[in-house]
């Protein structure tokens, strides 16, 4: 044990615990007497767990801890987790209100003294909305320079050590997102990243596809730099970094399709052929492999993606951190929280009717959606000045209009059940019986979900195709009001639980919903339930639910052919999709619990 002149121990010794014996096996690795902001002098210590905790060595003045009759608490908090720290500052002046000490604290920091600051941010849930983080704060004092320059050494070098917190990040920012203040949500959280000491370029975008063309063109030498990219945004800003990455990084084979598909695309019909992916060719470090013959090569191990919301729907953010709260998710990613998330990539094979058959692929994250959704978004564009009430407007508009549209459409129907019985082939069905659940009781996607936490190596998505266990395709043809792909829940503020309250982040499948033509006041049913919480959008006759669904295919047979991905429009007369499990990794912690 080091005693370090006035009472202030730099020591290795074991921690007492509340009733003055020896804490099991936890030892501090540092303690030592300060000064604690609006307390008094404290006696701090850290353990060899990560836990920082202090102890009141002087009760407070009788003046402060006794108001009008009321007895304050002396601490509010006396311990926080190294894990619900996100920085530490040295801050070398300042002053103490002399009122906040007590009597031997300033016999500790004597009049003449210069005081050295060691400030501790942490992350607290908000008590009144249990899924948003807040900010934290404790500022300690010490007359010695060595003494707080120790504590931020040793806390920075512990949060360096034991988290997969980010050093450096690629942020762009999207001005114009939702209300026009993308840049403003940024001014909001930057300092959150500089505190963390998490270095940010940051590109504020001047153009639509602007952020598309950056990541497009980056290097892998570039791109290596990074931890991962942050989109301070919407949904459809997020989707266009997506896509600018998956497009070079992602190599796939084209989505299955039924036999009749194939014909029809003649000299196309060559399934196994891949996407170009130039990026491959770049050396393997850090490469993932993920199932179903598909390879994702990442510039850095662990890269991840980010999203601070800033747009008009924020349906992936409400989705991945249970918040639509910028400092929750700077927080989130700050810390290094990490989700897996499905990926659904689509190829559209015809533009319009009358187009040759031309493979574009593109990416989307949390929804694909073609009839009411496409019209809605097109509507939505002519009125993008009213910003995110533009969505409510068009939708009105939509609606009133009921329009239905003719195609076909085939789902790859998978039963995991027969091929892979039990050991995670089919995860629903497994935690359904595990937990008694009948056919109607929904499996919500929580944090640390087990669903998306089974083992891949037993699921059915990292099987080669010959044994996925597909039952084959099922085909509809028919007059829809709406063709709807969720790859996760979708909630978002006029959708509280979501289309797909059940809908997983990284299960490996889509929801398709199609919702049959029907009378006006039917579809107003479906979208009033969707608008309650706890509402039952999808158990209506004229809804058809295809749950674990692993591809399909889609053709218009009429002129319509416009698409909504991730809230972005995407014209395509015939298009053929497929999920991949877990594709990328988002700094986000997961759903609520
Ligand atoms: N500086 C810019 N000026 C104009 N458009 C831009 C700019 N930067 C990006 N965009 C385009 O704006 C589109 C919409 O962005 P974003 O998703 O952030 O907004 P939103 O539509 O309000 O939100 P949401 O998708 O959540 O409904 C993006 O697809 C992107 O191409």
């Amino acid at each position: 044990m080091e005693r370090n002149g006035d009472d202030s121990i730099l020591a290795h010794e074991p921690i007492a615990d509340s009733n003055g014996g020896i804490a099991g096996e936890t030892t501090a690795v540092l303690s030592a007497n300060l000064i604690l902001d609006n307390v008094g002098e404290v006696a701090l210590a850290l353990d060899s767990d990560g836990l920082l905790s202090w102890r009141l060595l002087e009760p407070l003045r009788s003046d402060r801890s006794d108001c009008c009759g009321i007895k304050r608490s002396p601490l509010v908090a006396t311990s926080i987790k190294l894990a619900d720290v996100y920085a530490v500052e040295f801050v070398d002046h300042g002053l103490i209100p002399e009122s906040n000490l007590s009597n031997p604290a300033r016999c500790l920091l004597s009049e003449d003294s210069q005081i050295y600051h060691l400030v501790i941010h942490g992350v607290q849930t908000s008590k009144c909305h249990p899924c948003r983080c807040i900010l934290d704060k404790y500022v300690f004092s010490h007359k010695d320079r060595q003494i707080c320059q120790t504590w931020v050494n040793l806390i920075n070098s512990r949060l360096d050590k034991e988290m997969q917190r980010p050093k450096n990040l690629l942020v762009f920012v999207h001005p114009k997102s939702g209300k026009e203040n993308g840049r403003t949500t940024w001014e909001n959280v930057s300092p959150i990243f500089a505190r963390a000491k998490v270095h940010t370029k940051v590109i504020v975008t001047e153009r639509a596809s602007h952020a598309y063309d950056v990541m497009l063109a980056a290097t892998k030498e570039e791109l290596s730099q990074y931890d991962g990219v942050v989109a301070v945004g919407g949904d459809g800003f997020f989707n266009e970094i997506l896509n600018g990455f998956l497009s070079l990084w992602h190599k796939a084979p084209y989505p299955p399709a039924p036999a009749d598909f194939v014909q029809s695309l003649g000299d196309y019909g060559d399934f196994s052929m891949h996407n170009t992916n130039e990026r491959g060719d770049e050396g393997d470090s850090g490469t993932c492999y993920t199932g179903d013959g598909s390879q994702l090569l990442l510039p850095k191990e662990g890269f991840r993606f980010g999203i601070i919301p800033a747009g008009s729907t924020d349906a992936i953010v409400i989705c991945t951190t249970g918040a639509r709260d910028p400092i929750t998710s700077a927080l989130q990613i700050v810390m290094g929280k990490n989700v897996p998330l499905d990926i659904t990539q689509i190829v559209r094979w015809r533009t319009t009717a009358e187009s040759k058959v031309e493979p574009c692929v593109r990416y989307a994250a949390s929804f694909a959606g073609y009839g009411f959704y496409g019209d809605v978004i097109t509507e939505s564009e002519k009125y993008r000045w009213m910003g995110p009430k533009r969505y409510d407007y068009a939708g009105t508009k939509v609606f009133l209009r009921h329009r239905s549209y003719e195609a076909e459409v085939a789902v790859l129907q998978v039963n995991s059940e027969e091929t892979h019985p039990v050991e995670g082939g089919n995860q629903h069905r497994h935690f359904r019986a595990q937990r008694g659940l009948n056919k109607r009781q929904k499996v919500i996607c929580r944090v640390n979900c087990e669903i998306c936490t089974a083992n891949p190596a037993v699921s059915s998505q990292s099987k080669p195709d010959s044994q996925r266990g597909e039952m084959g395709w099922l085909s509809f043809k028919g007059r829809y009001l709406s063709i709807g792909a969720a790859i996760i829940a979708c909630r978002n503020g006029r959708a509280p639980d979501g289309l797909v309250a059940d809908a997983h982040l990284a299960d490996g499948f889509m929801h398709l919903i199609l919702i049959k033509d029907c009378p006006r006041a039917f579809y107003l049913g479906h979208l009033l339930q969707l608008a309650k919480r706890d509402g039952d959008p999808l158990n209506f006759e004229f809804v058809e639910h295809h749950k674990e669904t692993s591809a399909f295919t889609f053709r218009s047979s009429g002129n319509s052919s416009i698409w909504n991905l991730d809230g972005e429009l995407f014209q395509a007369h015939q298009l053929s999709a497929q999920v991949f499990r877990g594709l990328i990794n988002l700094f986000a912690s997961g759903p609520p619990v």
